[in-house]
């Protein structure tokens, strides 16, 4: 199976249609979207409530199939891979920063960092650049027990990024994290796209996660309906005020 391609864009979905079903209710939670992103490139995604983003990261990541569409990552489309396929394919080319952090409890932060990384020459040196670049060298020992939310979320991202993924799905990076350190994930992830050529797409609610960001893709009613670019101006009352506009648009004219 040729699971990457060089010339293919990093992940492309296209007309996605994914609906849940519970008793007698259908929901509709993703209703046609097409979005493709580049390589490099740092998305976020916006919306409501109940729009559809995190069902679409999960897309993203093939965690969850879908009705109608197709997922391609580096050109391969996940449809058709088995169980096992995926979670082979995903430890290789998909770093996963989801809300629920999934942390080992017998593990320390450093073990927790290092799981998904088979051992190599580089690997401890890697694990020492992440607990720097993370901010955790003090709590290499300690366990997720001891560990504040904040410093729980910074191992479950250091975690996503030791073996170098080509691409990070993150659903609301910086949610447990204050400010200061909210601020310093974006700028992590910012030079991961930027410096290192790595494709990032965030789910976010914070216009200062979304200022961060090459295009912000706004999402209703599950699809994408709109985006707009933040423009490197780290302003996120600017951003708020363009995703605002956006959402008071009357949905016929999207
Ligand atoms: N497992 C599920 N079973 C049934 N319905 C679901 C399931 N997961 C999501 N949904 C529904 O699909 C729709 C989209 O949900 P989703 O979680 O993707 O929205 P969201 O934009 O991420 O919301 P939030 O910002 O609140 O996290 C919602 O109506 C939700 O209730």
């Amino acid at each position: 199976m040729n699971f990457s391609s060089q010339t293919s864009p990093p992940l492309v979905v296209e007309r996605v249609v994914k609906k849940f079903r519970r008793a007698q209710t259908v929901v509709t939670a993703l209703s046609g979207v097409d979005l493709t992103v580049r390589a490099g490139e740092f998305m976020v995604i916006m919306g409501a409530s109940g729009s559809g983003k995190s069902t679409l990261l999960h897309a993203m990541a093939g965690l969850t199939d879908v009705d109608e569409g197709k997922v391609l990552v580096n050109g391969q489309d996940l449809s058709p891979l088995s169980d096992v396929q995926l979670t082979k394919f995903r430890g290789k080319e998909i770093g996963l920063v989801f809300q629920a952090f999934n942390l080992i409890p017998s593990l320390s932060a450093e073990e927790n960092i290092r799981l998904p990384a088979p051992a190599g020459s580089d690997l401890a040196e890697r694990v020492v650049q992440l607990l720097q670049r993370l901010n955790l060298q003090g709590r290499r020992l300690h366990k997720p027990g001891a560990l504040s939310g904040g410093e729980q979320q910074r191992v479950a991202i250091a975690r996503a990024l030791i073996c170098d993924p080509a691409i990070v799905l993150a659903d609301e990076p910086t949610g447990s994290l204050d400010y200061d350190a909210g601020q310093h994930i974006c700028q992590l992830l910012q030079e991961l796209a930027r410096d290192h050529g790595r494709t990032i797409i965030a789910v976010t609610h914070e216009p200062n996660v979304a200022m961060w960001a090459d295009r912000v893709v706004v999402m209703r009613d599950g699809r994408n309906v709109d985006e707009f670019n933040p423009d490197g101006s780290r302003d996120p009352q600017k951003v708020a005020i363009q995703y605002q506009g956006l959402l008071r648009r009357p949905m016929e004219s999207v």
